[in-house]
């Protein structure tokens, strides 16, 4: 049977992480996961009794060993991809430490601004794409 859930929207810390020369860390989606195989901006799904900026922490040391330590909100994105809904809570991170490896087997580049058009991103990231380079 299906029931109507209304907490299937999944909120999901997402950062945009610019470094001292004002490129942006992009990281590729594994190809088994939703939207596999494009790029994205580095984190994951907030947990219970986690705020936005701990899960972005935490997920930014998972995925690329990072250690953020400071951050600030960016935009809020709502959108369905019909399989799943998300909420996009986007934060500017400019304030980290450390390399950025991709700590779970996927690939990372950080790409200059005017570059980010030429990467294929999930639907929702349209934009975020647009307010990078509007800065
Ligand atoms: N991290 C990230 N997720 C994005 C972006 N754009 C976008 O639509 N999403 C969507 O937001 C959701 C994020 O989930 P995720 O797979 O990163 O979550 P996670 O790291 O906690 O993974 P897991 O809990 O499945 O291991 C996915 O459905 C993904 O397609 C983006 O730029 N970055
Ligand atoms: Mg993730």
């Amino acid at each position: 049977m299906t029931s109507l859930n209304p907490d299937k929207k999944i909120h999901v810390a997402v950062g945009v992480i610019i470094n001292k020369s004002e490129q942006i860390l992009l990281a590729k989606r594994p190809l088994n996961l939703h939207q596999g195989g494009k790029w994205e901006f580095p984190g994951g799904k907030v947990e219970l009794n986690e705020t936005t900026s701990e899960a972005l922490i935490r997920e930014l040391k998972e995925e690329v060993n990072l250690d953020v330590s400071a951050s600030h909100p960016m935009m809020e994105i709502h959108h369905d991809y019909g399989d799943k809904q998300v909420f996009l809570d986007i934060h500017w991170v400019k304030n980290f430490s450390g390399i950025a490896t991709g700590a779970e087997g996927q690939e990372v580049l950080w790409v200059e601004k005017d570059d980010l058009i030429k990467y294929e991103f999930p639907e929702a990231n349209k934009a975020i794409i647009t307010k990078i380079l509007a800065e």
